[in-house]
């Protein structure tokens, strides 16, 4: 059987340079390119990839998946910076080459998935609910991707149940101490020196609390969700926008 042939993007990045060494070490795949800042986008081409791992900046994605797109390279997308003029802007390209599959997964660790998952089955059940994502101080972005996701996540099934808005008394506060307001659920956002990537949702009801932490230790944790986004994303054209949708949990 021949190996799916698979290049990176950001490949020299801290995620990247781990997803080099697993697609190396994956039996079916072949890595054709491994490309860092500078690195002509024609290399995707003259190697045949099928699918493109991009884990870059929020500023270089656009211009990566638009040739991947128009070249029919699908695509593995784990870089942060999605807003609805981009998600649409990437749905134009993909239905002008209707054959091609691009995964955005905000998170590839099967943990994270989980906590966005189960945060959304609480959310309804609780008055209150709030996100701390706590991240390497590195980062360039914040809130994390998976923090906004997840409080997308959370306030839309609020709304589907007609849950109430969260209490809150707060009259005067310093710019910033509630967080940032995503979709109606404040998220707060630590940089750490120590830390990679963590998440808490606090949800909280009279006389009880329920949290619920993810910790991911080691970028170890979002290789399985990679490899599975790019052995899947050849057989899904479109856009699929999370990982959760290939382990079949939506
Ligand atoms: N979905 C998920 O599960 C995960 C997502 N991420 C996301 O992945 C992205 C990368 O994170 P991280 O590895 O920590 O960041 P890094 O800054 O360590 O890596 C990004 C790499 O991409 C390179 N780069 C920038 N532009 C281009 C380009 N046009 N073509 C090729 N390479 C380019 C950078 O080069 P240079 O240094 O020269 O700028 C750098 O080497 C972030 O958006 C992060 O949030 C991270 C972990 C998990
Ligand atoms: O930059 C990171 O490190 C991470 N970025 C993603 C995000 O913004 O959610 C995924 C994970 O949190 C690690």
């Amino acid at each position: 059987m021949s190996k799916l042939r698979v290049a990176v993007l950001g490949a020299k990045g801290r995620i990247g340079s781990e997803a080099v060494k697993a697609v190396e070490a994956a039996e079916d795949m072949e890595l054709v390119a491994a490309l860092g800042r500078g690195d002509k986008l024609e290399t995707l081409a003259e190697t045949g990839a099928q699918v493109a791992v991009e884990l870059t900046t929020p500023a270089s994605v656009m211009g990566n998946l638009d040739f991947c797109v128009r070249h029919g390279i699908h695509a593995v997308v784990g870089t942060t910076g999605w807003t609805e003029d981009r998600l649409a802007q990437l749905r134009g390209w993909l239905d002008q080459s209707p054959r091609t599959g691009v995964l955005i997964a905000p998170n590839f660790s099967i943990g994270a998935v989980l906590t966005m998952k189960f945060a959304q089955l609480a959310a309804p059940y609780f008055e209150s609910v709030e996100v701390v994502e706590l991240h390497h101080p590195n980062k360039v972005d914040a809130p994390s991707g998976t923090a906004t996701r997840t409080a997308q996540l959370i306030a839309e099934a609020r709304r589907a149940a007609g849950t109430a808005p969260a209490p809150d008394a707060t009259v005067t506060a310093l710019d910033g101490a509630r967080g940032a307001d995503v979709d109606g659920v404040p998220v707060h956002a630590v940089r750490l020196r120590g830390l990679l990537a963590h998440q808490e949702v606090l949800l909280g009801a009279e006389g009880e609390t329920l949290t619920i932490r993810h910790d991911s230790l080691h970028h170890s944790s979002f290789m399985p969700g990679i490899l599975l986004g790019a052995r899947r994303v050849v057989t899904t054209p479109g856009l699929t926008f999370g990982l959760e949708h290939f382990l079949d949990l939506s």
